[in-house]
């Protein structure tokens, strides 16, 4: 039950409309006990030959009128907290969601998609759950079960009550070892239940890759197996949730035995009357739902302790990258100084970068070259601030870039990605992304600057083409092209192009180039490519190999040095001549 008190901050926002509903729960409970009462008065008046219509009457009036005010007073208490565990799920969620969106990568390499999914919409429902089918139950099992024991004590006799309630401790210790159970079991469903989810969103997502393999069967085998595991945890939940009902009525079942019993003979003493009785026995056919709802109640709750355990950990996950308390509330802007000594991916004992110095100067262009896992794009990382764990100090126009808010630092700087993602949206509102409220005549701009404006207007519904799963495929390079417009729809003050250039021919790539030269005076732009043709314009060139400055210089003087990138330079130089058939 510990559940209730964990959740007591939603009861307390909840206040009115939980005090108002377990009132009128009260009130429903209290009228419940009623009818058994009238039918022992209406039995007792028949066994005497007493009864009148007159007398009958008054209970029938009696008794409909309970039943409107219950019926009533059901609908009214079931929509105050069945609609409040409504808003605690709202709650839960948009908490759980604005947290994933402030997690940084490192967050995101840890967890798997599926798992958090799992927590979004599983665990959710099993706390509004106890938010609302759990306050129900433990209320109405104490208030209905409280009073009809009250009413057969006062109202019959309370000799036979305290009897009838001798088998009651057995069934309190049952259903506490039956929750013990449930709690552990509990724990191994949700997670088979996560894992699950995890399987079957990475293999749609992954559908195109298993097809292309032919691993189709093997894939239906391994989900075959987690879904086994799902139905062998839930199974196993489902055992100890099947012993609750038999033990219940086990028990009621002992009840009934006990006040027939020790009733009839109470009867035959003259200590009762035949109506007491049998109001008695009608008073034992309502403690069943109590009873029976005593152990949904240990079901609810265990299910729903285990998921807000689950939630509240995730939740617990501290922001990683938060911004400071006195962080600039600008937009950087001027040279960026990077100076790291040393930094190391999260979780990863080897060194990513080691001494990677360079300063470029408001205006610029850098180009990064260097072979596949040399770090180039590890600095870029560390330059949209993803990761904070680096020795060394990043300077954006003098300032540390942890010393900007997170939201100025990255609205400075217009990123394209390598593994491009575009949304389930028209084309012109994926290049819209970070400007919603931009004019079509801007975003035809950017398009035209990326070099993809032509290929949309050839989409039959031009800027309006739906892209993503219900929409047109795009080839590589138009997603790259159309992640490009997007990053300069904000015209960055920085502008990060990670091997963006790849997927275009080496004539667009030019064309590319020279737009971005000619719109782009006065702002820094920084490209890492394997292709050197897309960066040998540039003022100054990182050459990275190992995690570390291997050489630097503009492509003259690198030229010059004949060193590595001259190495790099020629062997490109090579593979192009034989491309173009070896005519020079
Ligand atoms: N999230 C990560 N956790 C641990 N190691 C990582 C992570 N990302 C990259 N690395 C490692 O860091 C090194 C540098 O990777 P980086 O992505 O910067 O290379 P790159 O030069 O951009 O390569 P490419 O040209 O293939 O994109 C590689 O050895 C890579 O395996």
């Amino acid at each position: 039950m510990r559940v209730f008190w964990e959740l007591g901050w939603f009861f307390k926002e909840r206040k009115e409309q939980y005090i108002l509903g377990i009132f009128l729960l009260l009130i429903v409970a209290f009228l419940g006990v009623l009818p058994p009462r009238i039918i022992g008065f209406v039995v007792d008046r028949i066994s005497q030959d007493t009864l009148t219509p007159e007398y009958l009457l008054q209970w029938l009036g009696i008794l409909a009128a309970a039943a409107l005010a219950m019926y009533v007073l059901r609908y009214a208490w079931r929509l105050l907290i069945f609609g409040s565990s409504i808003l605690l799920a709202r709650n839960l969620r948009e908490r759980l969601f604005q947290h994933f969106t402030q997690m940084s990568p490192a967050f995101y390499q840890k967890r798997r998609v599926g798992d958090l999914m799992a927590h979004a919409t599983n665990d959710l429902q099993a706390v509004q759950q106890t938010a609302g089918a759990g306050v129900l139950t433990l209320v109405d099992s104490i208030a209905t079960g409280g009073f009809v024991i009250a009413a057969m004590a006062i109202t019959i006799d309370w000799k036979l009550t305290l009897i009838v309630l001798l088998p009651m401790p057995l069934m309190a210790y049952m259903t506490n070892y039956y929750g013990k159970l449930m709690h552990q079991r509990f724990h191994g469903a949700q997670e088979a239940f996560s894992g699950l989810n995890d399987k079957t969103q990475e293999s749609i997502s992954g559908m195109k890759v298993i097809k292309t393999f032919g691993q189709e069967q093997q894939d239906i085998e391994d989900f075959t197996k987690m879904s086994e595991r799902v139905v062998a945890e839930n199974i196993r939940v489902a055992r100890v949730d099947s012993l609750f009902d038999p033990t219940i009525s086990a028990i009621i079942g002992v009840c009934y035995f006990l006040t027939i019993s020790f009733g009839s003979y109470f009867v035959v003493n003259g200590d009762m009357t035949i109506g007491d009785l049998v109001a008695f026995t009608a008073y034992l056919g309502l403690l069943v739902w109590p009873m029976l709802a005593f152990g949904w109640l240990f079901n609810i709750v265990e299910r729903g302790r285990a998921s807000y355990d689950r939630i509240r950990l995730l939740l617990a996950e501290p922001i990683d990258i938060d911004d400071r308390k006195d962080a600039i509330d600008e937009d950087p802007t001027g040279d960026l100084t990077v100076s790291l000594d040393r930094f190391q991916f999260t979780g990863d004992q080897r060194t990513a970068l080691r001494n990677v110095h360079f300063t470029v100067k408001r205006g610029e262009t850098l180009g990064i070259a260097g072979k596949t896992g040399s770090g180039k794009s590890a600095i870029l990382r560390l330059l949209l601030r993803e990761f904070d764990n680096y020795e060394g100090s990043i300077l954006f126009g003098g300032n540390s870039i942890d010393s900007f808010k997170k939201q100025r630092l990255r609205q400075a700087i217009g990123y394209v990605p390598q593994d491009h993602f575009l949304f389930s949206t028209s084309i012109a509102g994926n290049i819209a992304f970070a400007r919603p409220d931009a004019s079509l005549q801007s975003v035809q701009e950017a398009a035209a600057l990326a070099h993809i404006h032509e290929d949309i207007l050839n989409f039959t519904d031009g800027y309006a083409t739906m892209v993503g799963e219900r929409g047109v495929s795009l080839s590589g390079g138009q997603k790259q092209r159309i992640s490009i417009a997007r990053a300069l729809m904000t015209k960055p003050e920085l502008l990060i192009l990670d091997d963006s250039l790849s997927a275009v021919d080496a004539k667009t790539e030019e064309a590319i180039l020279k737009a971005l030269k000619k719109t782009r005076t006065g702002k820094t732009t920084i490209i890492t490519s394997h292709r050197l043709s897309a960066i040998q314009h540039a003022h100054q060139i990182l050459v990275m190999d190992g995690g570390t400055v291997a050489e630097i210089g503009s492509h003259e003087e690198l030229m010059r040095k004949k060193g590595r990138y001259y190495e790099m330079y020629e062997l490109q130089q090579l593979e192009a001549l034989v491309e173009q058939g070896g005519e020079a």
